[in-house]
Order: structure tokens, then sequence, then C-alpha cells
């Protein structure tokens, strides 16, 4: 019989656990498709005596001592974070053993030099489960559009702040128990701080820029909003003008005099009902993407949790299996285009403003004139008054961010505005 590829895996949590009983359960096919059976050499974690699933002879605390091992050939890092995360993937590439990882974070921040490494020691470093979860998108951005040249990719990439705005709209859940729901179907991140306040999102967004734009973006450039401010007004309001609220990704490549740049968000933002992004609930994960050849292609699936991920995880373990069995590494993505980072000040958004005014006469003039004077312009405004008080709701055209952050300010300071009650940014209306 032909000998065994041998696989080291790093981690057995919610994914690394799915992982292994995928690996058992599918053993069988698994040997059919590569060529070669694929047998689990060991299992990395921190805590033995918590892991009663996975045979003793097979479990230990020394990751390192794993990596190195003559008799392992492949190795499947899904510790999650950046150290020791970082080292032992590079101790395995450095020893000629390709790696597959769900890391986003580690990616996103040293993404260049981990492929670097790579393909210097000629190994292969795949990452699909790091990025919308269960959904191939790493693999076509990198190899179906390799021949493309792709201008803007958006969506939903956090399955914990897209389970918990589902919540929020639909059963009027508050923040923390939505949160403890996700936490408990095993999509928080280890650290649910990391889903909440983008992060998480913000990684994924700098590995879809990186990819799509054939440039190095790091976590580091892209903006970043998470949720913790979206209160339940927002989601009021956002419903009131027909909205949702959805935590969105939007990597843009954007043609200028001075040449080309990339512009990289997260941020929450209203968008309409009818758009598709709005219809997209729970943990679920969807992304478009458009080129100029191919025009816009849409990405949805399962963005979070064990198995779903696990299947991206184990998709990439065959394909590095078989290209250890055909002796040869895969390409990997390329970085020439080094391409600048634009500010958020500078790029085009809308916002969706709402204040609570007193309503006396020339309210509106006035709130209107702060906004002309940052030369921000009016697309819709609405007022309900209530007593001596009223609310105006507005929603602003487009205009560079960095205007309507400082007309905001100006709001604030204005003695007839009593409170700015929710501030938005809105994106796909007409
Ligand atoms: N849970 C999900 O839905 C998804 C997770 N990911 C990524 O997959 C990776 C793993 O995530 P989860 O399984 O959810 O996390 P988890 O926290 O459930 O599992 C991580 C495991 O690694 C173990 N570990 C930590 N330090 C270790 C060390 N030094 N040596 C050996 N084991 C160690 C922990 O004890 C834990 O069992 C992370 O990078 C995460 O971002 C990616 C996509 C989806
Ligand atoms: N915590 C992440 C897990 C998948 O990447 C999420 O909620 O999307
Ligand atoms: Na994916």
């Amino acid at each position: 019989m032909t000998a065994p590829l041998r696989v080291a895996l790093l981690g057995c949590g919610t994914v690394g656990g799915a992982v292994l009983r995928l690996l058992d359960e599918q053993a069988g096919d698994l040997t059919a498709r590569i060529g070669r059976p694929v047998q689990v050499a060991g299992v990395a974690v921190r805590r033995p005596d918590r892991h009663p699933e996975v045979p003793a002879d097979l479990l230990t605390t020394d990751a390192l001592g794993l990596v190195a091992r003559d008799d392992v050939d492949l190795v499947v890092e899904v510790i999650g974070g950046i150290e020791p995360a970082r080292s032992l993937i590079l101790a395995a590439v450095e020893a000629g053993k390709s790696v597959v990882s769900a890391n986003k974070a580690l990616l996103a921040e040293d993404g260049v030099a981990l492929h670097a490494a790579a393909a210097k020691a000629g190994v292969d470093l795949y990452y699909e489960a790091s990025v919308a979860g269960a959904i191939p998108l790493l693999r076509p951005l990198r190899e179906s559009l390799a021949g493309d040249q792709i201008r803007r990719v958006v969506g939903i990439v956090n399955g914990t702040t897209n389970y918990i705005l589902s919540r929020m709209a639909e059963t009027g859940a508050g923040f923390s128990e939505a949160l403890a729901e996700a936490t408990e179907l095993g999509y928080a991140e280890a650290d649910p701080t990391a889903d909440v306040d983008g992060f998480d999102a913000a990684a994924k967004a700098a590995i879809l820029a990186s990819l799509s734009f054939h440039t190095a973006v790091t976590a580091a450039d892209v903006h970043r909003e998470g949720i913790s401010a979206v209160s339940a007004t927002d989601v009021a309001r956002a419903a009131e003008i027909g909205c949702t609220v959805k935590l969105l990704a939007i990597c843009e490549r954007v043609a200028g005099e001075d040449g080309d740049t990339v512009a990289v968000r997260v941020h929450p933002a209203m968008i309409p009902t009818s758009h598709p992004l709005a219809a997209v609930g729970g943990a679920f994960n969807a992304v478009f993407v458009e080129a100029e050849a191919a025009g816009q292609l849409m990405f949805y699936g399962q963005g979070a949790g064990g198995e779903p991920t696990a299947s991206a995880v184990l998709g990439d373990l065959v394909a590095v299996a078989r290209n250890r069995v055909a002796g040869a590494a895969g390409a990997g993505p390329t970085a020439y285009a080094d391409l600048p980072a634009r500010p958020i000040a500078e790029t085009p958004t809308r916002y969706h403003v709402s204040l609570d005014v007193a309503d006396v006469p020339g309210v509106l003039a006035t709130v209107a004139t702060a906004f002309a004077e940052h030369g921000v312009s009016i697309a819709t405004v609405r007022q309900d008054g209530h007593g001596d008080a009223a609310t105006l709701v507005i929603v602003t055209h487009s205009a560079p961010d960095a205007a309507l952050s400082s007309t905001i300010a100006a709001l604030r300071e204005l003695p007839a505005v009593r409170g700015v009650t929710s501030v938005l940014r809105v994106e796909g209306l007409s």
C-alpha cells in the first residue's frame, strides 16, 4: 500500500475538532481523491485532559516538536492568533512542510513574509478557511480570476456580528444576549472583541484586497469600525427608511491622476432591504466581486462554525496533498502592484444622521447651513415634531468622509441641536 501522508494538527478547538472528525469520517474518499492515504500524526493542544475524543497517543502539548518530526509531511494550523502560530508555520515551511491555516489575523499581519518563506522552501501555504469560512472565495480570486482586473469587493465577512445584527433587527434581542448565542454556536473568536470591534473583518478585508489587487495590504491599512456603537435606535432608524444595518467590508481599487490606490474599510452601514446583502442573515457571509471582464459575481454561504470552516480546511488539505503527490507546489499569490492605501478621510461616503432639535423657527435652516458649510449636500430630510422638540432625519449625498465627520462635530456644537442620536454610513442607495 502507498505510504500515507502524515498530518500534524495544531489546535483542536471548534475548527480543529471538526477537521479531526471529518478526516476520520472521510478517510476513504480523501485517499481516493489525493492518491495517497492521509493520516493524523499528532494533535497539539494546550490541555490534553480536555480532549477525551482524541486518541491519547496522538495528543501532545509540544506543537513545535510535532511540526519538526520527520514523519510529518503537512501541517494544519488552527490555533489562531499571532504567536505561537507564526513561529509554528515558519518552522513548518522551513522544514519543507506545506501548511493549511485558518488564521486571518496572522495572514493579514504577516502574509508577505509567510508567503516569501513558503516560496523559498518550495511548499504551499493555503488559507481558504480564513475568509468567509466555507465559501470558496480565496482560490477563485487567486486562480479563477487571475486573468481579470478586479475593481471592487464588498461583502459581509464576519458571521458573529452578522448574527448579532440579525437578531437585534429580527427579534429585538439585546447585544450581549446575541453575542453569547454566537459564542455558544462556535462563531466568535477566542476573544470576541475581535469580532465586535471589527478586527476580524478588517483582517479578512486585508486578505481580500491583497489577493484581488495583487498588492500588499495589511490589517493596519484598513479603516476599521465595529458594531459596539450600533444601538437599537440605529436599527430602528434604518427600518424607518427601508434599510437594515450590516457590518460591511469594502475593498476598492481607485483610479487617480497620480496612479491607482486601494481603499479598504470595514464599518457598519445602512443598506436598503432590497439590496442582496440585506437578506444575508445569521452567521452567513456573502461577498460581491466586481471585475472588468467578468462583471459582478456573488459568493454566499456559511461564514463561521466548526464544520463549515473545516470543509474549507479539508479542501485546502486535499489541494496541498495533491501537490505533494505531484512533487510540486502550487503558485502563490502575486503582490507586484505596490498600490498605496487611500485614507478613509478622502473616501466618498454617504451618511444617515438623526438629530433631536428644538422645534423653533429656523432650526432646519441652521442645520442645513452646517452641512453646506462643510460642502456636504443633503439628499433627503424628514422632520417629526413632538412637543417643543423635533427629530430631524437627514440622508446626505456622497462627500469625502472627512467632510461628513466634521459636519457631525459642528452639529454637536449647535445650541438648537439637543442630541445627535444616530450616525451611520449608508451604502447601496441610488
Ligand atoms: N470558529 C470559526 O467559525 C472560525 C474560525 N477560524 C479561525 O480558525 C482558528 C481556530 O479557531 P477556533 O477553532 O474557533 O478557536 P478555538 O479557540 O475553539 O480553538 C483553538 C484551539 O487552539 C488551542 N491552542 C491555543 N494555543 C495553543 C498552543 N500553543 N498549542 C496548541 N494548541 C493551542 C486552544 O486550546 C484551542 O483548543 C482561528 O484562527 C480562527 O480565527 C476561521 C474561520 C471560522
Ligand atoms: N469569528 C469569525 C469566524 C469566522 O471567520 C466570524 O464570526 O466570522
Ligand atoms: Na473561505
